[in-house]
């Protein structure tokens, strides 16, 4: 190539990225545009007590988009990938804006173990929706009583190894109308440790999601009754009104889902850290060498350890019933092993697929949830 093909190159690829970068900066004017309409949105759900997250609005503008952009030569994907993204940008700034309070006249909250995670996330919240919230941690006991005499409800939210302990030695003596919740990650034991110790309104709940959520829009609150629904009822459409979506479950069958879902799943997770540490494993060699599934897998194993151990023992622990579902684990492993030593190619694949068949059309659909994942994963790279 000579020189002035390379002065030439230049000066176009010059003249076109200003051109880009004018493009992007008129973008950045759309999206303030944009930002400053939906924080009035917001202020207008706020008034009226309107969720946060409007799904049948959200699937109209997408299909819309998506049909417009096609007809622009534009791929669908590209503009659904972008407005999901402004969308959680409007989850974050509705939020702010603050919520209907839908129970005016509940008195404060007491939230037992406030300062920590969970609880002060809720307490964001509650706040947020206009409640008077106070904070009982446990240096705080010698205001218990004057804090929970006008209670209108108390929220559990201590680690869960001490929650029973402390429903039934500090929770006996709440006002008859108090309600009484929880937001312990399992639930038989605790909703009935609740039921014990106070004779009024009950309910249990378990917030599928850790405090570093920015907003509850589309999490998942499990909620099991406990007395009275009648009495918190106000509760349910609060949460709704955050976002979040309630899935109501008795408490065994909750724990029993748990198992799987978070006993068994950790439990695992931790074995596969334990081993690349025993191991001694190079994580920086096995990031250059990752493919973007793996390095969302290893991702997703690492932030296991960038939490708390004690609130992954109690988990695990707490429900001696997951033994069950994690030997039955290792079970498998060791069959599969066996299969493996054998030599058993045919067996492998045979199994693979009555596999694959039990997931069903769920197989193809995680094929392309996680595809989108994998591409979100690659664009955060940087070298
Ligand atoms: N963190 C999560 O991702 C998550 C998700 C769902 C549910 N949960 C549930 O939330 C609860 C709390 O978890 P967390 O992650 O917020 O834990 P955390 O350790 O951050 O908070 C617990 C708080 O309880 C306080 N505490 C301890 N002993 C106390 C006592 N005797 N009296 C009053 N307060 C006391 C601690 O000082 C701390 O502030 C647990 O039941 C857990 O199962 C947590
Ligand atoms: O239209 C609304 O209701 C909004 O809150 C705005 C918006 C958006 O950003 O377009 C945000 C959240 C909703 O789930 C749907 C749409």
């Amino acid at each position: 190539m000579d020189s002035g093909m390379n002065e030439k190159t230049t000066a176009e690829l010059e003249h076109l990225r200003g051109l880009i970068d004018g493009v992007d900066q008129q973008l950045l004017h759309l999206l303030r545009k944009r930002l400053d309409l939906v924080a009035q949105v917001g202020t207008v759900k706020h008034g009226a007590g309107l969720p946060i997250y409007a799904p049948q609005r959200e699937a109209a503008m997408l299909a819309k988009r998506r049909e417009e952009a096609k007809n622009m030569g534009i791929a669908p994907q590209l503009i659904e990938d972008i407005l999901r993204r402004l969308m959680r940008e409007s989850y974050l700034n509705e939020k702010d804006v603050g919520f209907k309070q839908v129970k005016k006249d509940l008195g404060s909250v007491v939230i037992v173990g406030g300062k920590g995670q969970l609880g002060g996330l809720f307490s964001q919240m509650l706040t947020l929706s206009g409640y008077q919230v106070n904070l009982l941690d446990k240096d705080d006991w010698q205001q218990a009583d004057s804090l929970f005499a006008d209670a209108g409800m108390v929220l559990v939210t201590v680690p869960i190894a001490i929650t029973c302990e402390l429903i039934r030695e500090k929770l006996t003596q709440l006002p008859a109308d108090c309600i009484l919740a929880d937001l312990t990650s399992i639930k038989t034991e605790p909703v009935k440790a609740m039921l014990e110790a106070h004779s009024g309104p009950v309910v249990g709940f378990h917030p599928m999601f850790g405090p570093d959520v920015g907003s509850l829009a589309k999490q998942v609150v499990v909620v099991c009754h406990g007395r009275s629904p009648e009495k918190y009822q106000w509760l349910l459409e609060q949460i709704a009104i955050w976002g979040a979506r309630i899935v109501e479950a008795e408490p065994e069958r909750h724990d029993s889902a748990m198992q799987l879902v978070q006993a068994m799943r950790h439990f695992s997770t931790f074995v596969y850290g334990l081993n690349l540490c025993k191991e001694e494993a190079d994580i920086d060699t096995l990031l250059q060498f990752s493919s973007p599934i793996y390095r969302l897998e290893l991702a997703m194993v690492g932030r296991l350890f960038a939490q708390s151990p004690e609130l992954y023992a109690d988990i695990i622990f707490a429900q001696q019933d997951s033994q069950h579902a994690i030997g039955d684990y290792l079970d498998n492993y060791r069959e599969a092993l066996e299969l493996l030593k054998r030599g058993d190619r045919n067996e492998f694949i045979k199994q693979f697929q009555s596999v694959a068949k039990w997931f069903g059309d769920f197989a193809p659909q995680f094929q392309r949830e996680s595809r989108i994942m994998l591409q979100s994963v690659n664009d955060m790279k940087t070298n």
